[in-house]
């Protein structure tokens, strides 16, 4: 029997209207909106898209959402005085400086210059420092987080199983371990990280309940690498060219989907698996802020 789908459009669709119920209690009770900033430098075409997505899921769940565009080529001054602008901003709760950034640009000096407090993408050091000491009370960073949603809503607790995470990036691999590893709901997991230099990847992989994989390269997972019954959570988002579709290409994740559902019990598909959670869970992370800025 093939893998049951998990659907993270679904997922995505059910966890943005509770937060557009929340956001409309908060509007009711304090006469304010949380608010999200976005801030792309350049104009790559992927992260237009993204951050145009952003925007809307943002607006339809009813925060308040500033979209700020750079040139390619603006200085890194000029972007550390934005952020500086929104970290005072009193109706700014969330910022996201959306990655990659051009080069004349240190990624690292941005993300630091963010308030942890505001720091919706959980890059911020005090927070990848806190989540990976275990907190619970973090803004954790969006794709993992949203991992662990989809996860606990199919009936698939990582609590006491086997969860191998292919992938060792700071956006997704490493906080997907944290968040794994902790204490509670959503975690208790034991943990194996892998990644593209590991040898004989397959030996480790086929001992996951729960395979993760975030590699950023189509076809790294295959059938023959995956234990009969396991569940397979595909994070890549991987352009392949496609001249025959119109927009001349289509989307795969980092999992042989194909040969992958006939030994799987559960899989998510690129697109509509974790990608719609990722914006959603970006929403939610800005809700969350505003009512710790609340209660501050
Ligand atoms: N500061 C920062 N934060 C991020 O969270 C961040 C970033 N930079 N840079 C780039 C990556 C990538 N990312 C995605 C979000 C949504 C989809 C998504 O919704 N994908 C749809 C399809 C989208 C399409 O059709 O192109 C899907 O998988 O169904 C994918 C990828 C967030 N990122």
């Amino acid at each position: 029997m093939p893998a049951q789908l998990i659907s993270g459009r679904e997922i995505a669709a059910t966890i943005r209207s509770d937060l557009a119920e929340r956001v409309a209690r908060l509007k009711a009770d304090t006469g304010r909106v949380p608010g999200l900033a976005t801030v792309l430098v350049g104009e790559d075409p992927a992260s237009q898209s993204y951050v145009r997505m952003k925007n809307s899921a943002a607006k339809e769940a009813g925060i308040h959402s500033e979209q700020i565009t750079l040139p390619a080529d603006t200085p890194e001054a000029e972007l550390l005085g934005l952020v500086a602008g929104l970290n005072a901003n009193p109706d700014i709760h969330g910022i996201l400086v959306q990655l990659p950034l051009p080069g004349q640009i240190d990624e690292q000096k941005v993300l630091e210059a963010i308030d942890p407090a505001k720091d919706v993408d959980g890059f911020h050091p005090v927070n990848v420092g806190k989540l990976s000491t275990g907190a619970t009370d973090v803004l954790a960073p969006c794709t993992p987080w949203g991992v662990i949603q989809m996860l606990l809503r199919t009936g698939n607790s990582p609590r006491g199983k086997h969860c191998v995470v292919v992938g060792r990036s700071n956006i997704v691999g490493r906080p997907m371990a944290s968040l794994l590893l902790r204490r509670g709901e959503g975690g208790d997991a034991t943990v194996t990280v892998a990644h593209s230099r590991t040898p004989d990847l397959g030996a480790i992989t086929r001992q996951a309940d729960i395979l993760i994989v975030a590699v950023g390269r189509p076809d790294t997972v295959t059938a023959d690498m995956v234990r009969p019954g396991a569940v397979v959570i595909d994070v890549g988002v991987n352009r392949v060219d496609a001249p025959d579709t119109d927009r001349g290409y289509r989307l795969v994740g980092d999992v042989d989907f194909d040969g992958v559902r006939e030994v799987a019990s559960w899989i998510t598909p690129v697109p509509g698996g974790v990608g719609p959670m990722t914006i959603t869970m970006l929403l939610s992370n800005t809700v969350d802020a505003f009512e710790r800025s609340l209660e501050r």
